[in-house]
């Protein structure tokens, strides 16, 4: 048992149908775990319960020694966990500079009263502001791409934007909804080490959901599948390859001639 992260219990139900079952795990700090399981199987009601989005019918999420379950989004993510979106969200009339730069929304609103009062260091937050969002930029390779409108970007552009809109907010637990989704075998890999290069430069603990089982298998140290609600197995990715029950769930019940 850890105190750093830990899912214990979760259950969500929506109506009669539960969603998500009795799930647990336990993450160490810097790990990079995966979320598994076929579609509907409940892996981003798992990340709307984490984040606030959804409170647990029964459950509780445990952070750093704190129970925060049910915590609005905005005070988890000042704890300390971001994530990113299947259903990619970002603002796409602004550039993808401004974009980065909203994430920074709690050092904006003292700016705002700064400015409002005419204090000097307006600016200079503004500009420090500014600098750091485009670092995040340089480290998904979007730099280039800063005064873009973030809506023109390519899909897998628009996915790594979302990746360093989730950084500047400064999280120790970052969650990634399907980061690969809609990215070509080359953008995969890249993404993969970007991934990689991120964890370690900012000491960053991931959990993440994926349907590209080589990202997947190649990426994450352990894994847990779920299926119908139900966590069915986890381990490393060799063991989860060769667990019969994942593969049943993936393949479905062997056909008898
Ligand atoms: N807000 C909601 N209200 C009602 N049902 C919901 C809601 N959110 C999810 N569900 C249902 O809960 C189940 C799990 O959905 P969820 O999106 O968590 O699955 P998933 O594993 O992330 O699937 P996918 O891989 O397709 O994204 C599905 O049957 C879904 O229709």
């Amino acid at each position: 048992m850890n105190d750093f992260f830990r899912l214990e219990s979760l259950v969500m139900q929506f109506g009669g149908l539960t969603a998500v079952n009795d799930f647990s795990i336990s993450i160490e700090p810097g790990e990079l775990v995966g979320l598994i399981g076929p579609n509907g199987a409940g892996k981003t009601t798992v990340f709307n319960m984490i984040t606030g989005f959804l409170t647990p019918t029964s459950g509780r999420v445990l952070w750093q020694g704190e129970d925060i379950t049910g915590l609005p989004v905005h005070q988890i993510t000042a704890r300390g966990i971001a994530r990113t979106f299947q259903n990619i969200r970002l603002f796409t009339d602004m550039t993808v500079l401004e974009n980065v730069m909203v994430s920074f929304h709690h050092k904006i609103r003292s700016r705002f009263w700064k400015a409002m009062l005419g204090m000097p260091s307006h600016g200079r937050e503004e500009q420090r502001i500014r600098e750091e969002a485009y670092g995040f930029l340089q480290e998904l390779n979007l730099a280039h791409l800063a005064d873009e409108k973030a809506g023109s970007l390519a899909y897998g552009q628009q996915r790594r934007l979302e990746i360093a809109r989730a950084l500047a907010t400064y999280p120790k637990l970052l969650l990634l909804d399907e980061p690969a989704a809609g990215m070509n075998p080359q953008e995969t890999m890249e993404l993969a080490g970007l991934v990689r290069e991120i964890r370690k430069r900012h000491g960053l603990t991931i959990f993440l959901i994926e349907h590209d089982m080589k990202f997947v298998m190649g990426l994450c140290e352990r894994i847990k599948v779920l299926d119908y609600g139900i966590s069915i197995a986890e381990g490393t990715p060799e063991e989860i390859q060769t667990n019969p029950d994942v593969i049943k769930a993936y393949l479905g019940e062997p056909k008898h001639a």
